[in-house]
């Protein structure tokens, strides 16, 4: 059968003898969550960017759904490292414009609800009405999640959206995106560096190693290993540390991250 989402062969170069990653190909089903490990510069942002379609690849192909993904689209939400708000607008328009221009026949009023509904599920609605100015790092950045879910796109590109946020406040939108993945089927690609965090919330972990020169030449970046999580789909935050396997995972994430995804 043919994966939701399919990546065949991708490279990007921008010097063709040492291309940032060549030959990347993997697959998402509909509605697994997918987690991309790797150090900096391995050319994750990339890959995320090339499956939005916010950028080229220098060779290969994405599909979903059956299509070559060729452009931005609606139906792919995405959740940038920085906020990515519009600063003249309150937390209520930024995300009543994205669900506008997605149901452009909705009424104000049913904008209206569906905005408060998904700002309420973040746990902004006290701020709703303000701008981003006046927000702080961590809020902004749930602003954009909001925004992200509240188009209801059939695939989540997440690049670290919990990278600014202080510990407790990432634990509290960690277990909400696991909640509403889980309710809505959602298909999800996220780049994290935060390995506990791809335990908690993936399916399968993709390890992804950098460029580097070899004696035997330069060898481009790429996935090096797929880890698929035994860990039960029911884990939660609190409990993640006792379950059977957990350290197993965990040291060969943290081994391959040491050892393995960076040549010496
Ligand atoms: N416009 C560009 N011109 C030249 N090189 C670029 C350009 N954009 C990105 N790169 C290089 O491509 C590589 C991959 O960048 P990318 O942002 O995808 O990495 P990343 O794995 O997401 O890193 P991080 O974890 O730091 O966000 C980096 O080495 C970067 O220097």
């Amino acid at each position: 059968m043919t994966p939701f989402l399919k990546i065949e062969g991708l490279s990007k170069a921008y010097h063709p003898a040492r291309p940032v990653f060549a030959n990347v190909s993997f697959g998402l089903e509909r509605g697994e969550f997918v987690c991309i490990i790797g150090h900096s510069g391995c050319g994750k942002t990339t890959i995320l960017n090339v499956l939005a379609g916010l950028d080229t690849a220098t060779a290969g192909h994405v599909f979903m759904d059956g299509r070559e993904v060729l452009g931005p689209s609606l139906e792919r939400g995405v959740v940038f490292q920085g906020h990515a708000l519009m600063p003249w607008l309150t937390v209520r328009k930024n995300i009543a414009f994205a669900v506008e221009s997605r149901w452009p026949d909705w009424k104000a009023a049913q904008v209206n609800e569906h905005v408060e509904k998904y700002v309420a599920l973040v746990g902004l609605s006290h701020a709703i009405d303000k701008k981003p100015s006046q927000l702080s790092g961590g809020m902004k950045q749930r602003v954009g999640i909001a925004r992200a879910f509240a188009i209801q796109p059939k695939m989540l590109l997440l690049d670290e959206p919990f990278g600014a946020l202080d510990a407790l406040t990432r634990g509290t939108i960690q277990d909400e995106l696991m909640a509403i993945v889980r309710q809505t089927q959602q298909t999800v690609f996220m780049i994290t560096h935060d390995v506990d965090e791809a335990i908690l919330l993936a399916d399968r972990i993709l390890l992804m190693s950098n460029g580097a020169d070899t004696p035997a030449g330069y060898r481009p970046g790429g996935i090096t290993e797929v880890v698929a999580n035994p860990l039960p789909r029911d884990r939660t935050r609190a409990g993640l540390h006792h379950l059977p396997g957990y350290y197993e995972l965990r040291n060969h994430i943290v081994d391959f991250l040491v050892s393995r995804a960076k040549a010496h």
